[in-house]
């Protein structure tokens, strides 16, 4: 199955919309909320929900600790990675052989491009078919419920495809931070995947092999800028990622993120600043027949402050096949999905719809 192939409807006639910066600038207030954010009653099972849920208990995994499984120590954190991906989909990485520092420099380049004046913000606007750049929401239907969130969309990966045009020259080290980052994240993320497979007795290239060579990384910067009625307007709608792995940097004081677990939303912690928050997006789930899991989770706002993630997602080179690895297909454990390629290329039509994206490639 090629995922550029049907898709649930083809793009309508789209509009760029205003930023959420410069609406909330333009209005005063709730009064002047444009409905096309709101959430009414029946949209997604209503209303967004209490603000006092609980804290989820995310697993904390020392990524130091995943190359080799000769000690014991090796050994306890694989189970604990297996045990992770196959409950909540996602855990905290520590000791990833980055600096506070360094992480900290990440996390101004988003916040100091979002606070630039929009005249220079708006040099690096995205086109109107174009993912890639700074911008909003595409709109592909009347129906849509936006998101109360900007973002700088930037291709990482490979190399030779990166849209320099976008990349902001102000900060002034924008381009080297990020650079390093991605360069310091595509090492992470073999070692994630060689100690996934190996934490399921597998090959530890068994994931690898179906990786290719010019593999696929796009970095996102979210800002959700304060919203007046975060109970009736979300940040980012619920979804899963289409990547193989995400790579989540989050705000180091506002939170946001919310995983679903057992039909109950449950926040994410932002209790360990230097830590990354690495989620299993849907490719690794079909890789892995289901056992991994893909979680769905979504942003709230908030109404005093702004908040500033970035996430990098990391996904196989578009032509590569993937499916389910062998060995993990038995009479116990049945094919669960089909053999897809560029699954990527579709994922926004689906999201935009509510759909996702993983039932189209479910036997
Ligand atoms: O900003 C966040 O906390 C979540 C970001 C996210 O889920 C995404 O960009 O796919
Ligand atoms: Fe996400």
């Amino acid at each position: 199955m090629d995922m550029a192939g049907p898709t649930p409807s083809p793009p309508q006639t789209q509009i760029i919309c205003k930023s959420v910066q410069e609406l909330v600038i333009s209005s005063a207030g709730d009064d002047n909320l444009p409905q096309s954010y709101v959430y009414r009653d029946g949209d997604s099972g209503g209303v967004i929900g209490s603000f006092d849920l609980p804290a989820m208990e995310i697993p904390v995994i020392d990524i130091s600790l995943l190359k080799s499984s000769s000690s014991p120590t090796g050994e306890t954190e694989l189970d604990k990675l297996k045990s992770a991906l196959s409950s909540w989909g996602c855990f905290q990485a520590i000791n990833h052989g980055m600096e506070t520092e360094f992480l900290e420099k990440l996390r101004a380049l988003g916040k100091e491009f979002f606070a630039l004046p929009m005249e220079e913000k708006h040099k690096y606007s995205r086109a109107v078919d174009d993912m890639e750049g700074y911008g909003n929401d595409m709109v592909l239907s009347d129906q849509q419920i936006l998101d109360w969130t900007d973002r700088l969309y930037l291709s990482l990966t490979p190399e030779d495809e990166r849209k320099l045009n976008y990349w902001p020259e102000n900060p002034k080290c924008f381009r080297e931070i990020l650079n390093e980052y991605t360069n310091k994240l595509r090492e992470i993320v073999e070692l994630l995947l060689k100690a996934m497979a190996r934490s399921l007795k597998l090959k530890e290239d068994s994931f690898l092999d179906q990786y290719g060579e010019r593999a696929i990384m796009t970095g996102r910067f979210n800002f959700y800028p304060p919203c007046p009625r975060p109970d009736l307007v979300l940040g980012l709608k619920p979804h899963s990622d289409g990547s193989a792995v995400t790579i989540l940097l989050q705000d180091r004081e506002v939170e946001g993120l919310q995983f679903m677990k057992d039909d109950q939303w449950v926040r994410a912690p932002i209790n360990i600043p230097h830590a990354l928050l690495v989620n299993v997006g849907d490719q690794v789930e079909i890789m892995s027949n289901g056992i991994f899991k893909s979680p769905v989770h979504r942003a709230v706002t908030n109404s005093e402050k702004e908040r500033t993630t970035l996430a990098v997602f990391c996904s196989p080179q578009a032509e590569m096949e993937i499916g389910p690895v062998e060995e993990l297909v038995d009479e116990k454990r049945p094919r669960l999905y089909k053999k897809v390629k560029n699954y990527t290329s579709s994922y926004f039509q689906y999201y935009q719809q509510w759909k996702r994206p993983i039932d189209a490639v479910k036997i």
